[in-house]
This record gives C-alpha cells, structure tokens and sequence, in this order.
C-alpha cells in the first residue's frame, strides 16, 4: 500500500545523503603520523583548496552513519526526553490540524441549510487552528534546550581538537579558514534537528495522514491526484537541490572560506601588508574572492526563485485539479458542499510545511556537510596520540609499557635521554634529525649550538611531544614520552619558545596562564628574574600588570615579549624537571642577555630539587656556563662536552666561536 510519506523518507535519504565519491583515487596523504587515503572527493577538494596554500582542514562527503554517531554522542538523557517532548508537541499539532477541516466541513454544510449550529462549528474551527499553531510554536523551546547545549558541546571538542592538532598543522593552517569550520558545525546541529526532525518528519506523517483521509473521505481519485502532485513536488525540489542550488552553495561556502581567512590573514599581518605595500594586492585578492563569492550568492538566488516558481506551480495545478474533482461529486449529489472546503484545507496542510521543502532540505544537506567535516577534524589523526592510543599501537620495544603517569625521577637514570632519535616533519621531506643519541642529568645545564636550520628546535620540540620521533625513542625518566600522558609530561616541563606567543590580555593573565596558582609575590620575583620588573613596573614604558599588551603582545617590544616568555617560564620552573629555553636571549642586549643568565643561576643555586635546563642558543656566552654543550650540525651530534673540552678540542664548537668573534675574547 503506497502512501504519500513512503517516497519522502526513502527519497530523503538519498537527497540529504550525498554518497561518498565512488572510486577512490587512492592518494596517500602523509600527515607525519599516520597515511591516510584519500577519496575522490577528497583528493578533488584538496585540489580545490583556493591558492594552494594553508592547512587542509578536512571536508567531508556526507557519511549518515559517521554524522549520527557524533550526534548520538553529543546527546545526553536530557536531549532523548526533550526530543520526545518536542516531536509530541508537534505530531499533536499536526494532529488537531487534521480536525479543523473536518469542523469546517460541518460549519459550511450546517450554514447552507441557514442552520446556525454553522457558527458554532467555524468557532471550533477557530479555535482547533489556533491550538495547532499554538502546539507547533511551542516545539521552539525543546528545540532549543536540545540543539544549543549539543552545539556548545561540539564546539569545545572542535576546539579541544584543534589545539591538540600537531604544530605541522598550523604551521599551515589559514585561520580564517579553521575559524569557519570551527563556527559553522555547531549551528549545523541546530539546523539539522530543525530541518530533519521538526520539519522533514513532521511532514512525512502529515502526508500519510493526508493521504489516508483524503482516501476514505474525499475519493481515490482526489487522494492519487494529491500523492501525483506531492511526488512531482517532491522529484522537482530533489532534482532542483541537488544540482544547481547544491553546486552554488558550495561554490560560495569555499569562496566565503577564502574571503575570510584573506582578511585575517591581511589584520594578523598588517604591519607587513603596509610596510610591503601590498594593500592594494591584498584588497585585489579580497575582492576576487568577494567577486566569486558573489557569482555563487547570484546562482543560489537565481536557483532558490526557479525552485520556489516551480514548486508553486505544481502545488497550483494539484489543488486545482483536486478541487474540481470534488465539485464535480458536489454536482452529481455524491458529496456535500461542505467537502469542498474540507478537502481545501486537508491539502493546504500539506502544501504548507511543502512550499519549505526545499529550504530545509538544502539547510539540513549543508549541515550534514558541515557535520562531516567536524565528524572528520576531530578523528583527524594529525595529533601525538595520547595514551589510550599510544596502548593500541605497535612497541618498537616489548618492555616499553604504557603507563598513565610518568614515575618520579629516580637516581641514576637520566631525566631526558634520546636513543637513537630519526626525524623529520613528513614522509618525503629530508631528515632533520639522523641518529640523535645523549642524555640530559637532573638539574644539569645543557646547552645545544649548532649552526641555523641544524634541526636545534626540532629536537627541542620532541621532548613536550609537540611532535613524536620518527624512529627511535625519547625517554623522560626512563619512560618512552609516548607511552605516558601528554598533560602529565608537559606539566614536567618549562618551555619558552622561539616565536614568543603572547595572549591578547593583561600582563598578570598572561602570567597566570602558565601557572594559574601563582600568587602576586610569585610573579612579582617572576617579573623581576626576567628582567621586566625595570622595563614594564617603572612606568617609564606605561605598562602596568593590568595593561592589556595587545594582539600577539603588539604593544610590547620584541625583547618584553621575550622576557614575559621567560617569566612564564620561571613561574612554571619550581614545579619543572626541565626548563626548554629556545632562543629565549635573541631579542635582547647583551646586558639583559647577562642578567637573565644570572637569573638561571639564581634558579639552578636555589634550595631543593631545581629543574634541568635545555637552552638552544647562537648566544655562546650561554654555552660558557653550561655543564654540557652539544654542537649539532645537519641533525646529527658533532661534538659533545664542557667548554673547556671543546675548546680544547678545537673542532667544530671552535669554528663556531670564531665565526661569531667569540674566540678572541675568550682568548684573552
Ligand atoms: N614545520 C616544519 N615543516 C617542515 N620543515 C620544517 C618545519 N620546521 C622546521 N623545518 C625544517 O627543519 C629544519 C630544521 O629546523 P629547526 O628550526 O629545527 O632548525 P634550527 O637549528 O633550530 O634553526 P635556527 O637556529 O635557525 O632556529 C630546517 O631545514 C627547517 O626548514
């Protein structure tokens, strides 16, 4: 028995779910951890990434199966009975709906034999349309409770996600671009909850109620010409949104990308932009992206009036011809007057939720869209593996077990030891590190020099597995870094980085984020071991511990922002086994490069266990007070040893000292 709702489901499926790309291309796509395949789709829209620049953040084709999973994750119990609430709210709507017809049926029937029973029954037809609607507003308010709490919850994973992805990823990534992606999920879960299951199903069991009426109280002729229209309807819409007005939505999203992430791009660099003076080719870019942006708006504009044009025109037609089927019955006696508009309003409550189908099936396709490509950023693999994973995958050595903590730095064991250590950022790319074996002592000063690009930082940033080793291991206290948590280890260590990154905030939040405990005396000593206490607190500079420094410390010079990274840093060191200093002196004179040496020795004497420190430096006056330098050259160890032993020596730490003039003066 073919109802009119049976298409509907069946056909939607097919509608909303737009299937994956058939043949697979095939093309690895190395991300540093893991290869992934790609598919046609894929691959296609990789290809299609504007300039070919920036991160791909992954996109989607639209997987149901993979999208229903998140959602059933992001759904808690409250959502399960909120959703049962809203879908009674509306199927009882739907359902006095049907009765107002019926009561007016009565009304215009009781009216023309002058009966004036007549008013009452258009009053209960007032009264059953006013309750409809009323029932069908309320669905608002679950709607709501359901889809924005689910919202907030896929917002703070994508963003949980996104600060997890590996450093290569936003080495590259556009940040217009993830800022969108990061946007656009979340509001996908409210319109596919309003398109899918407050509208498209609702419409569904409208229909079959419809249909069944119309059969038993309107004939199978009324009833088929109602289900032909409802399926030309349907096929029409479906071919409409699948096509044209799919192709044009996409073209603007990726234009809307584009536009967005040029303008950050232009702000975050504006100094650049002004002092290149590319304004004008920035603002050209900008409104080539704009232009297309445009052309794709036109074409969805364009497409949304041929769809709604259409659609009226076969609803018309439908009810037309509905309708002069039931007069033709009036006229032979086989129906009563009545019937006329009771049939005119059974199919105007179909035609209404109808005219939208279109609208909700397109919004509820882009949100499977939009949900995808969360579903696929956030089991992107593109992050060090946390432990559970780290279980999962396969031991280059069987005693290495997974543990959840790291133990606590035991005597004898070095507290950072590289074996054997190969690296490099992706598969194809050349190896930055070849072979890295050494130890660091707890407490010792370790300095690396080497010349630029020698793979200094590289090697700094496996240790807070900002990436992991490609071959080989390194071990925090005896423990392959991989097999422990990553929040635990990164509480071990220190880290001021090359490129200082200063949050848009005061400077006190700025202390506070690397040690949210710290008391006013802590960062005050802070602020004062770094070197800042003169510069910022004098006021000769106008920065208070309440001033705001601006976005990425831009109120700041080069040299502050260096010394508010070290403050972090030392505010973090007491609770530290390794304190990580890359280039933490090359902004700053040689008098406050001094001073902040002496504040690492201050550190060093200070009582009770005091952190080890990895300094990766060009400035050799910091390798003079090291306990060990290690002289790094194309990745690999040229020479290890005090100063004095490689002065001695006179290799490659030698040459290094006399390209940098150091050796006369120490010579002296
Ligand atoms: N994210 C990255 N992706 C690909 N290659 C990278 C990346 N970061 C660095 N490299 C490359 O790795 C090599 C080593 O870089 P690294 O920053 O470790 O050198 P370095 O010794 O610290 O240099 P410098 O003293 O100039 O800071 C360089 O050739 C660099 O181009």
């Amino acid at each position: 028995m073919a109802s009119v709702a049976l298409p509907l489901p069946c056909a939607a499926h097919s509608l909303l779910f737009q299937p994956r790309a058939g043949r697979a291309i095939q093309q690895p796509v190395t991300t540093g951890y893991s290869v992934h395949r790609c598919s046609g789709r894929a691959a296609q829209r990789r290809a299609q990434s504007i300039d070919g620049r920036g991160a791909h953040v992954p996109h989607g084709g639209t997987s149901p199966r993979s999208v229903w999973a998140l959602l059933l994750e992001l759904a808690d119990g409250r959502c399960w009975v909120l959703l049962g609430f809203g879908l009674l709210l509306v199927g009882s709507s739907k359902t006095v709906g049907f009765l107002a017809p019926f009561a007016m049926r009565k009304a215009v029937n009781f009216l023309s034999r002058c009966d004036l029973q007549g008013l009452t029954w258009l009053l209960i037809f007032a009264a059953l349309k006013g309750l409809s609607q009323a029932l069908n507003n309320s669905k608002t308010a679950p709607q709501a409770f359901i889809a924005r709490p689910m919202g907030r919850r896929l917002a703070q994973r994508l963003l949980a996600k996104l600060l997890a992805l590996d450093l290569q990823f936003h080495a590259l990534r556009r940040t217009g671009e993830v800022l969108r992606k990061l946007e656009r999920p979340p509001r996908a879960v409210d319109t596919l909850l309003r398109a899918l299951l407050f509208t498209l199903v609702p419409i569904a069991y409208e229909s079959t109620v419809v249909f069944f009426l119309l059969l038993s109280k309107a004939g199978i002729d009324v009833a088929v010409t109602v289900l032909c229209t409802v399926v030309t309807y349907f096929l029409f819409t479906s071919w409409m949104s699948v096509g044209w007005v799919a192709r044009a939505r996409k073209k603007e999203n990726r234009f809307d990308d584009a536009q967005a992430s040029e303008a950050n791009d232009a702000l975050l660099n504006c100094e650049s932009v002004r002092l290149m003076t590319a304004a004008p080719r920035v603002l050209r870019r900008f409104d080539r992206f704009w232009w297309q942006l445009q052309q794709g708006q036109i074409s969805s504009d364009l497409a949304a009036t041929v769809l709604a044009g259409g659609q009226q025109a076969i609803t018309a037609l439908g009810m037309g011809v509905a309708l002069l089927l039931v007069a033709r019955r009036v006229v032979t006696g086989s129906a009563s007057v009545g019937d006329v508009p009771m049939v005119q309003g059974l199919i105007s409550q179909l035609w209404a939720p109808l005219q939208f189908l279109g609208f909700y099936i397109r919004q509820a396709r882009q949100a499977l869209v939009d949900l995808e490509e969360a579903r696929a950023l956030l089991s992107s693999k593109r992050s060090p593996l946390e432990l559970a994973e780290a279980a999962e995958r396969p031991t280059q050595s069987e005693e290495l077990v997974a543990l959840h903590n790291l133990p606590p730095c035991t005597e004898g064991c070095p507290l950072v030891e590289f074996r054997d250590v190969w690296f490099r950022y992706e598969r194809g790319l050349p190896w930055v590190l070849q072979g890295l074996s050494f130890c660091i002592q707890p407490g010792e000063f370790f300095v690396i020099v080497g010349p630029s690009g020698s793979g200094k930082s590289s090697l700094g940033r496996l240790v807070p597995r900002l990436f992991d080793a490609c071959e080989g291991s390194v071990l925090f206290n005896g423990v392959d870094v991989r097999h422990v948590t990553l929040g635990d280890l990164r509480e071990r260590l220190a880290v001021v980085p090359q490129d200082v990154v200063v949050f848009n905030a005061s400077l006190r939040q700025n202390l506070s984020m690397a040690r949210p405990k710290a008391t006013t005396e802590e960062m005050t000593e802070a602020i004062r071991a770094s070197g800042l206490e003169k510069a910022l607190l004098s006021g000769s500079s106008g920065l208070t511990m309440q001033s705001v420094v601006g976005e990425r410390g831009l109120r700041l010079s080069g040299g502050e922002r260096q010394r508010l990274s070290f403050a972090r840093a030392l505010l973090r060191a007491p609770d530290t086994e390794l304190l990580i200093l890359d280039e933490a002196t090359s902004a700053l004179d040689a008098e406050t490069g001094q001073f902040l040496l002496q504040s690492l020795q201050e550190l060093r004497q200070g009582g009770g266990r005091t952190p080890a420190i990895l300094a990766i430096t060009h400035q050799l006056q910091m390798a003079k007070e090291a306990d060990q330098v290690l002289v790094l050259q194309e990745g690999k160890v040229k020479e290890r040893g005090s100063h004095e032993e490689l002065l001695q020596k006179g290799g490659a730490y030698c040459d290094l000292l006399k390209a940098a003039g150091e050796k006369a003066k120490l010579d002296e």
